[in-house]
């Protein structure tokens, strides 16, 4: 594989190299952006993770999971997923030559997810039920050992998206960015992230660690409810919901990891409308050519509200990680725009329409 990929962390992963499942994965753009960051007054990088492989950060936990999956000569992986880890843990069980089974809740899945999750050639299990039911069901299943359960409980996951964190700092020249804002659903790659930083700051590489900022929907924000008592019990939201559908998570697996990461780090966790994350959506894509899907959306959403209300100073170097690539929810992504022009391939009927001539 190419250099520039996560193996070039290798020693920090507990794995045997010599099983690597690998599509290249990690080694994503590190997108300065003045136009954004200057409105704010802070200096703004994004963390594009949609140009991942399957194209959202997934394939950092999925190759490292996937790796220990064949380290354990196992036959069948699967998971319940909002979308991003069945179509990743899909492609990477299709090169590992693994039998894969995946549950996502009926209804709920984007258009660009399902298709990778089914044209990888995994069993596609359409549940009735959310995601928080549908993990319950093939938890039971893995207990049984009926297969080997990729999702981010799977600490072998996290190992892999701890590279987010590995990234960040190596190219701010060994340093640590005051903040990371990232979007939270199940609640895995904050936890991640914040494993890999510390780890970096124990081996001696950085000399501080970064303020973790985690954001939830507001019909799917748990983590943030628990923050706002600053308590480590979490109460589940019973429906949730949110058109940012990969973060429409009730019960986070990992919340006790998440919520010591945002406190430990002196960290912040806050919510954002559905309108909040279209716009900010749509800012991202209009201002700096950063095409994400909505729930990644809620990272720039949350930086913007959170400068508004005062809790990011002028001035702070922030990192927003954008987790997903625009091209996984096109229906969202064409419903929030106007509809194309019907005009004939006529130089006049142009310029009618483009100079009003
Ligand atoms: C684009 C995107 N952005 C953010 C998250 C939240 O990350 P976690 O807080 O680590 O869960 C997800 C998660 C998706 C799934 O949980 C799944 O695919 O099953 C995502 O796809």
């Amino acid at each position: 594989c190419r250099k520039d990929t996560l193996w070039k962390y290798k020693e920090f992963m507990p794995v045997d190299e010599t099983k690597m499942v690998s599509l290249d994965e990690g080694g994503t753009p590190f997108c300065k952006c003045d136009k954004l960051g200057s409105e704010l007054g802070i200096e703004l990088f994004v963390k594009v993770e949609g140009s991942n492989p399957t194209g959202s950060f997934k394939d950092r936990g999925m190759s490292v999971g996937m790796t220990k999956a064949m380290e354990l000569g196992v036959d069948t992986v699967g998971c319940a997923s909002t979308g991003n880890t069945s179509a990743s843990l899909a492609a990477y069980a299709a090169r590992a030559g693994l039998r894969c089974v995946v549950l996502l809740p009926s209804g709920k899945v984007a258009l660009g997810k399902l298709a990778q999750a089914m044209f990888h050639g995994a069993e596609v299990l359409s549940v009735t039920g959310n995601f928080d039911e549908a993990l319950e069901a093939v938890t039971a299943l893995a207990l049984e050992k009926h297969l080997y359960l990729l999702n981010s409980i799977n600490p072998y996951r996290l190992e892999g998206q701890k590279s987010i964190g590995f990234e960040i700092v190596h190219e701010l020249g060994w340093k640590s960015p005051d903040r990371i804002i990232l979007p939270v659903g199940n609640a895995g790659n904050i936890s991640a992230i914040w494993k890999g930083v510390t780890e970096f700051y124990k081996a001696g590489f950085i000399d501080s660690l970064p303020m973790m900022t985690g954001i939830q929907a507001e019909g799917a924000c748990p983590i943030v409810n628990a923050f706002r008592k600053n308590t480590m019990d979490l109460v589940p939201t019973e429906n949730p919901e949110t058109i940012a559908t990969a973060i429409r998570i009730g019960a986070p697996v990992s919340s006790i990891k998440a919520l010591r990461a945002i406190y430990d780090s002196n960290g912040f966790a806050e919510t954002v409308t559905d309108d909040e994350i279209l716009e900010a959506q749509k800012e991202l894509a209009r201002k700096e050519g950063i095409g994400v899907e909505p729930a990644s959306a809620a990272s720039i959403a949350g930086l913007k509200k959170l400068v508004a209300e005062g809790i990011i100073d002028k001035g702070e170097q922030v990192v927003c990680i954008v987790t997903g690539h625009l091209l996984k929810d096109p229906n969202t992504a064409i419903n929030a725009c106007v509809e194309p022009i019907e005009i004939d391939a006529d130089v006049d009927a142009l310029k009618k329409v483009l100079l009003n001539k």
